[in-house]
């Protein structure tokens, strides 16, 4: 198993974000990570990653206790939905500064010209359109070999042509045997790629299942409505 969870609450102030979610997520697999604004998906990723600390519950990353243990998070790769960079400095510089951080061994140069962002390495990150700071976030997040990749909101600002590069990266990483989480509110991307689906709702997993059970079970023909209809009717996972 390479995430387990277990009753995980956490709120914010009075605001109960998560309310008992229990979740098991397989290697090798890619999963979508769905639910309305608001719904906790960020808040979800956070509590996997560390960054969020969660009242109750246990989390599980390949298979140690995340608790008190901060050496599990070199084992992800993560793609932020906002990142916050320093404005002033140079993309090579940024990339040379996230290889120290991590201290990994990275392999950015085939990356960097599959985007084609190679005449943008002197330009400061602060002169960037929001698409070419995406396919930089990109580079960042799969320049290292790790595991489990959790992205969230990837194809934002991505033109088409980067974003079928970005599909066949995550193809490559699942076929590597990588385990692989996203986030995304573009329904076409995640039926093209997710095996399966979570909903998160009213804080909890609403439905866990592939797209082909979500159609049958909602009696819908096609995705968005079928994730639409998800709401309307008895589908608890
Ligand atoms: N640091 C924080 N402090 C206070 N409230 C927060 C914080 N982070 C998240 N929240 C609240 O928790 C709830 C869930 O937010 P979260 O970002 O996890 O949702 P989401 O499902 O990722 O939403 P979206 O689809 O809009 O990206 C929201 O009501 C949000 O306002």
């Amino acid at each position: 198993m390479t995430i387990e969870i277990n009753n995980l609450h956490k709120k914010f102030g009075k605001n109960k974000v998560l309310k008992g979610v229990d979740l098991s997520i397989d290697q090798g697999r890619i999963y979508a990570i769905l639910g309305p604004n608001g719904s906790g998906k960020t808040t979800l990723i956070k509590s996997i990653l560390g960054m969020v600390i969660p009242e109750k519950g246990n989390i599980s990353v390949l298979n140690s206790p995340i608790k008190k243990d901060w050496k599990y998070r070199k084992k992800i790769d993560y793609l932020p939905q906002i990142a916050n960079f320093p404005p002033n400095i140079k993309v090579k510089e940024l990339i040379r500064m996230i290889k120290d951080l991590r201290n990994s061994p990275s392999e950015e140069a085939s990356l960097i010209s599959l985007f084609g962002i190679q005449t943008f390495l002197d330009k400061k990150l602060s002169t960037l359109s929001g698409g070419t700071k995406q396919k930089v976030n990109i580079v960042l997040t799969f320049m290292f070999d790790s595991p489990l990749i959790i992205l969230d909101e990837p194809t934002t600002g991505l033109d088409p042509k980067a974003l079928i590069c970005l599909k066949g990266l995550i193809q490559n990483e699942k076929a590597k045997g990588k385990t692989i989480l996203i986030t995304s509110h573009i329904m076409q991307f995640v039926e093209e790629m997710a095996d399966e689906i979570l909903y998160l709702l009213e804080g909890e997993i609403y439905f866990k299942g592939t797209v082909g059970i979500l159609m049958e079970q909602t009696g819908q023909h096609d995705f968005e409505h079928a994730i639409a209809a998800l709401t309307s009717t008895e589908n608890h996972a």
